[in-house]
């Protein structure tokens, strides 16, 4: 928080600095500096921001975000907590009324958090207005003891980032003023009557806000490991490659190099995808404050999209740089199981990915639906319905891989979108229909990321500025990322006819060459990325290659090393050794 201040550093762009990985647990800062402090700065207005804004800059408040309950995380919809404005007092009744209806993992509830954003059901004149966010004091600000009318826990162990206090929360008929209510977009005025927003999704903009900050923060996560297994992988030495000679670097392995060049450029393709998101996002924002909402539901797609795709394969890439290190990659010293832990629940939050990319599918079968009668669509998805561009290009060039994506993508979301149509004649029903078709929605809107995410690695790369070298490197990464994600989903472009059997056999001949050439730039790339060893928290990924010496150092600081015989002899081993079992 001192280094935050000291580089003035507004509060909510702390979660896309570096700030939050020293702390390799978890923090339980984070929700506070993240998820809390937008939630003020897009949620409330601006008297509330005077109010708020300030004390949170301070940390006289330290705030969560309080929406998901035991029963519903997915469902905001189906939120239980309620606010009920009463207007002889002017407040609002926040209630529990069920088991169900407890907030349940918010982080930095548990025992940091002195208020919060919580979302509940409002009801004022007797009609029910769906989830809208509150800002509720949780705590005595000098005490720090629960207020009254306040029940506040931590949930127990995780299965990682456990030095984040995730927490519980129940109301009993507690009272906020009317004007804890977060009014930039809706209002309850003070004889109760409702002011509706512009759009009806905004009381969501946290989530789409935290959303493109986790894209981000998905690479620098998988950079993190990457930078690890690659520095490893120069410095241990393993088997023979040619029986006889000396025992090579395993990065020398070709399996080596495919394990972890890929995932090198999958860092920046997640990077430049998480730029453009994040730059569409401030643009909408303006609009937003404008009055302009047009844009919002293609920030939603594409941040749902994102997020998904990023976390998913920054997932998957450090537990595959985990794999990489073999035995050392499973001790806690290699920062890798951290990483990991602190990773996967990536996947799971700020939106479910499956739950995320049907929201995806749901735009693109929309999409696809009105480009067919000619109503117009948003850029992103023009292409679904716009004329096969294939030709134009030199075949198998990085632009003709481009259009296969986008042509198997189109493809897929058509096949779908007519399977869809028979499921519903047979249905009769589009909800059961839809989900007697939701596995190939998830994969349409896979496959339509994919290409979204090759587009801008393709495209960051074309127009980067930086010398012929640095350059011609990208191009390799990028070259190599296409042809990977081509030879992952094989199947799609041969069933759009976009590739055939041979091109698919010279890619992958290519793709076989593409990691020899690129193996002497793997330690540099990583070093590039520039971490500090103190980031890292590295028995193997430290910058001067002292693997095996740290991991000796880090095992002294074992506490079971502070004694030759352990107290555990004396309880119950020796009595065992003694006991003739
Ligand atoms: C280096 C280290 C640094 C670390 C730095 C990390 C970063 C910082 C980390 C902080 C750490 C976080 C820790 C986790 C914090 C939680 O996890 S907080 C809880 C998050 N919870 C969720 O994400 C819940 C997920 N569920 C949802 O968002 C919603 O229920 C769903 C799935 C979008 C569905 O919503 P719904 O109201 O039922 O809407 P639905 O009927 O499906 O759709 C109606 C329409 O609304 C649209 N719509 C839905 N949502 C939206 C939206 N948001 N905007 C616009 N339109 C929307 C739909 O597209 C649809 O449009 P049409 O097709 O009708 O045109
Ligand atoms: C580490 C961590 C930190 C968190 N921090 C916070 C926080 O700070 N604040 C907060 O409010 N919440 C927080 N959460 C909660 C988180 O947002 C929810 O867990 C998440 O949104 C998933 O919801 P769920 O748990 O209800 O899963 P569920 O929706 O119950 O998911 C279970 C399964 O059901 C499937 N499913 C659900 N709905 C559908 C559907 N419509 N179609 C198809 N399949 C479906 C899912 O795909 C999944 O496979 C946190 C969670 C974790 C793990």
């Amino acid at each position: 928080m001192r280094k935050l201040a000291e580089h003035n550093i507004p509060l909510r762009e702390a979660s896309i600095t570096q700030v939050h990985s020293v702390l390799r647990d978890g923090n339980p800062l984070i929700v506070h500096t993240s998820m809390f402090a937008n939630a003020l700065a897009s949620l409330a207005n601006p008297k509330q921001q005077q109010q708020w804004v300030p004390l949170a800059e301070k940390n006289r408040i330290i705030g969560t975000y309080a929406q998901t309950e035991i029963g519903h995380g997915t469902f905001v919809r189906g939120l239980e907590t309620t606010a009920i404005f009463d207007p002889e007092t002017k407040e609002f009744v926040l209630h529990s009324p069920t088991i169900t209806s407890t907030k349940w993992w918010p982080g930095g509830l548990g025992k940091t958090a002195n208020a919060a954003i919580v979302m509940a059901q409002l009801y004022t004149q007797g009609k029910c207005y769906g989830p809208h966010p509150f800002f509720v004091q949780l705590r005595d600000f000098d005490t720090h003891h629960s207020l009254p009318g306040v029940i506040l826990g931590e949930i127990g162990p995780r299965l990682g980032i456990n030095s984040q206090d995730n927490g519980y929360l129940r109301f009993d008929h507690y009272r906020i003023p009317r004007t804890n209510m977060l009014m930039r977009h809706s209002q309850v005025l003070e004889d109760g009557s409702y002011v509706k927003p512009i759009h009806n999704k905004l009381s969501y903009g946290t989530m789409v806000w935290t959303r493109v900050a986790i894209v981000h923060s998905c690479s620098k996560k998988l950079a993190c490991a990457v930078t690890i297994a690659t520095r490893y992988s120069a410095v241990r030495h393993q088997s023979e490659l040619v029986p006889g000679k000396p025992e090579p670097q395993i990065l020398e392995y070709q399996t080596q190099q495919y394990k972890l060049l890929p995932h090198i450029a999958s860092v920046f393709a997640i990077l430049f995808s998480a730029s453009s998101v994040l730059r569409m996002q401030r643009n909408v924002a303006a609009s937003i404050s404008k009055g302009n909402v047009e844009l919002l539901p293609e920030l939603h797609i594409l941040s749902c999209a994102m997020k998904a795709l990023s976390s998913q394969d920054s997932t998957q890439g450090i537990e595959t740089c985990r794999l990489a290190c073999g035995g050392h990659g499973y001790i806690a010293s290699s920062g890798l199981p951290s990483l990991y832990t602190s990773t996967t629940c990536t996947i799971t939050y700020e939106g479910e990915n499956t739950v995320l990319l049907l929201q995806v599918a749901r735009y693109l079968i929309k999409s696809y639906r009105a480009g067919l009668e000619g109503l117009p669509v948003l850029p992103s998805v023009m292409y679904l319905t716009a004329p096969s561009a294939m030709h134009q290009s030199p075949p198998l060039s990085n632009q003709a891989l481009i259009e296969a994506f986008r042509i198997s993508s189109a493809n897929l979301v058509k096949e779908t979108e007519s399977r869809l149509c028979r499921q519903f004649n047979l249905e009769q029903n589009f909800h059961y229909a839809w989900n007697r078709c939701s596995v190939a929605l998830v994969h349409c809107a896979e496959l339509h990321s994919r290409y979204y995410m090759c587009e801008k690695f393709l495209s960051t790369v074309e127009s980067i500025r930086a010398s012929d070298r640095v350059r011609s490197v990208l191009q390799d990464l990028c070259r190599l990322y296409l042809i990977h994600h081509i030879t992952l989903n094989q199947g799609h472009f041969l069933r759009s006819g976009t590739l055939s059997g041979v091109d698919l056999s010279t890619l992958e001949e290519e793709m076989y060459e593409l990691l020899a050439k690129l193996r002497p730039q793997a330690v540099p790339l990583v070093d590039a990325f520039d971490f500090r060893d103190e980031l890292l928290g590295s028995t193997l990924g430290a910058w001067d290659g002292r693997v095996y010496e740290r991991l000796y150092e880090e095992a002294q600081k074992s506490p079971l090393n502070k004694t030759d015989v352990s107290k555990a002899y004396h309880k119950y081993l020796q009595p065992l050794m003694k006991s003739n079992l």
